[in-house]
């Protein structure tokens, strides 16, 4: 009997599919969306993998697990935060990626992270599937006892959902050094093994050299490696960051090595201009005061005198500048920001932060034939090391700074040139974009079906 089942929907119809079955996940569904375009119709001619719902079955998660967290604050107050793990696929891999504490964590943020997190890591040619996690718990202001309280909560429900080989967690937003170093002690308490069930480890206990800086130094790369595809480079250029965290920091010392001139730095308080540039000296003082003091990047200009704060929450995206690169959060540059980065001469973006361009913000970049890197191409960097960071747990060995410095180098070189494979248009311009999106997919869907129907 002729089957009456469609599997032939066009885009349209399984955008329609999508939003159905995720109601109000806009995160989500625009993560989709994004990736949906190109890969209908990379697929238009390849039957395999419309008879085998590739698509519809990786825009499922495997599982989205959420449970309970209870802590107790420096007052005796009981608090109750909601924790997620989504593991959304394991085609090729244990699933990987980061955790985030921050008050705007919903299940949807976590699923689109999840989402991306599948096609980049396909993209670093390291065996890692996709997965993200996180509550919506906001460390800023919590003592370190607060801090460490919870993370410990979140550990005692989160470590029977992973292992080294089933799924390795890592840092994100709101997650950095001390919160892996309590997650860690943690779930070494309970099961009693070292094991590398975590990546960003501290150096004494695992951790891999490199893997701090691997983020924004590989966004930095991507960079780099545009550029040089397009007869250019960074020396002599200036560049405008969003963010102080982890990564935006790294971008900002690693474009200062390359001889170009950072000129912002932000938070969710506004962004600092400082037209000097933020050297090594500045860039030392904003790592040191988010990491230690844990202050706001407004106090730039109380040491910095020669900089300017913009506050009530306002982005870097006005300044005039050669170089952009948006590195602090989702949907952090809008459609009127990408328009007034262009007009003010652009010549390539790289995305240190996770889906940080709107979906018409995207189109504006790809309609101007800037240079643009989509997040899962141009931060791949930071999981990639924490794969190196697997191998060395696995192996009990450890590599030096220069040799994983090499190895990042390489990694995204390679995956720049997988960009270039899938996104050339034939007439001088590289779709980023599409490139990393057909790459990322074609991976993980092969080895779906090789497995058959699972
Ligand atoms: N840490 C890593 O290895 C990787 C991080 N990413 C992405 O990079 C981005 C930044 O992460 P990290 O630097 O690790 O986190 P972080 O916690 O070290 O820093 C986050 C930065 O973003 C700023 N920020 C957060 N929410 C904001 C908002 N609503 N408006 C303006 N600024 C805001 C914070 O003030 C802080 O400066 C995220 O999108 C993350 O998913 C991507 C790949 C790997
Ligand atoms: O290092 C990791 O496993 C996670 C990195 C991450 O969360 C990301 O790439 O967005």
């Amino acid at each position: 009997m002729a089957s009456v089942y469609d599997r032939h929907v066009d885009l349209n119809g399984f955008m329609e599919g999508v939003k159905k079955r995720n109601p109000g996940q806009t995160e989500f569904i625009q993560a989709v969306q994004e990736v949906a375009q190109d890969i209908f119709e990379f697929i238009e001619d390849k039957e395999e993998y419309h008879q085998a719902q590739i698509l519809r079955r990786i825009a499922e998660p495997d599982r989205v697990v959420s449970f309970r967290v209870c802590w107790e604050d420096d007052n005796h107050n009981i608090r109750v935060q909601r924790g997620w793990r989504v593991q959304c696929n394991n085609a090729i891999g244990p699933y990987k990626g980061g955790i985030r504490f921050h008050p705007s964590v919903t299940e949807s943020v976590l699923k689109f992270l999840a989402f991306e997190q599948t096609f980049k890591n396909s993209l670093t040619g390291l065996p890692m599937g996709g997965g993200k996690g996180g509550a919506n718990f906001n460390p800023k202001g919590k003592s370190d006892a607060e801090v460490m309280r919870f993370c410990q909560s979140f550990m005692t429900e989160l470590y029977r959902h992973i292992g080294p080989d089933t799924d390795v967690p890592a840092g994100d937003i709101g997650v950095g050094g001390r919160e892996i170093g309590y997650m860690f002690g943690q779930y070494k308490r309970i099961v009693n093994r070292w094991e590398g069930v975590l990546t960003g480890k501290g150096l004494e206990y695992g951790g891999s050299a490199m893997r701090p800086e691997a983020t924004g130094y590989g966004a930095v790369y991507f960079l780099q490696n545009m550029l040089k595809h397009g007869g250019k480079d960074i020396e002599g250029h200036t560049a405008v960051i969003s963010g102080s965290g982890n990564v935006a920091t790294h971008a900002a010392e690693k474009i200062t090595q390359l001889g170009g001139k950072v000129l912002t730095l932000s938070d969710s308080g506004g962004f600092i201009y400082d037209p000097d540039g933020i050297d090594q000296e500045k860039i030392d003082w904003v790592k040191h005061h988010k990491t230690h003091t844990r202050g706001r990047i407004s106090d730039y200009v109380d040491h910095f005198p020669g900089a300017s704060f913009h506050g009530d929450g306002a982005r870097p995206w006005g300044v005039a500048a050669d170089l952009a690169l948006p590195c602090a959060t989702q949907n952090e540059l809008n459609e009127e920001e990408a328009k007034e980065l262009v007009g003010n001469g652009v010549i390539a973006v790289s995305e240190g932060a996770n889906m940080p361009t709107t979906l018409e913000g995207v189109h504006v970049f790809q309609e101007a034939k800037v240079m643009y890197a989509p997040g899962k191409a141009a931060n791949a960097g930071g999981v990639a090391v924490s794969g190196l960071e697997m191998s060395q747990n696995s192996e009990r060995i450890s590599w030096n700074h220069g040799r994983l410095g090499e190895m990042l180098t390489e990694l995204m070189e390679g995956i720049h040139g997988k960009c270039v494979e899938f996104g050339d248009q034939g007439d001088g311009h590289v779709d980023y974009v599409k490139g990393a999106n057909i790459a990322g997919f074609k991976k993980v869907a092969d080895a779906m079906l090789a497995f058959g129907v699972v």
